[in-house]
């Protein structure tokens, strides 16, 4: 039988607005996501954006970062979702987590103190070294993209 990855130790502090709100928490027991609750009331209006306050930070090891993801249900059935799908938190900032929420549906959404906005997922960064060359190997793409295999198959 395959093993789960052992889960990663992210200290969180609560900030003052945030005393008393659930931490983000998985909500069933396979969950992807760390649930996120938000820690202000608002009224988005269609079209809107805020980053909405979560009430807490983090401490990401080195070598990891969280992305902050939509809810689909708030995008599916209100078109409410992240607006820089998937936000990144990294390693070194200690600053509030926020969470981009934009309105792309036809109704103003109100947001309470408590609702669960978005999901967290840690995931390992794979830094780069880039290396600078004149020539690129030869593909059979090429500069082919942007749709150029076409729609069917
Ligand atoms: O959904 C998000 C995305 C970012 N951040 C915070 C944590 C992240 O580490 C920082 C910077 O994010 P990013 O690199 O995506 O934004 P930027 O526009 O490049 O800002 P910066 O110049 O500060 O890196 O902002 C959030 O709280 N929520
Ligand atoms: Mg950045």
């Amino acid at each position: 039988m395959m093993t789960a990855p052992a889960p990663l130790p992210i200290a969180i502090r609560r900030l003052p607005h945030g005393a008393g709100l659930p931490l983000p928490a998985y909500a069933t027991a396979g969950a992807a996501g760390l649930d996120v609750v938000a820690a202000e009331s608002l009224l988005l209006a269609p079209g809107a954006r805020h980053a909405v306050a979560t009430g807490f930070a983090l401490a990401i090891p080195e070598g990891y970062e969280v992305q902050v993801r939509p809810r689909s249900g708030l995008a599916l059935k209100h078109g409410v979702t992240c607006l820089n799908t998937p936000g990144t938190i990294d390693s070194d900032y200690r600053g509030e987590v926020k969470v981009i929420l934009a309105n792309l549906g036809d109704a103003p959404f109100p947001i309470a103190i408590g609702d669960r906005i978005a999901q967290l997922v840690p995931a390992v960064v794979q830094r780069a070294t880039l290396v600078e060359a004149e020539v690129l190997d030869e593909t059979a793409r090429g500069d082919g993209g942007f749709g150029s295999t076409g729609v069917r198959c």
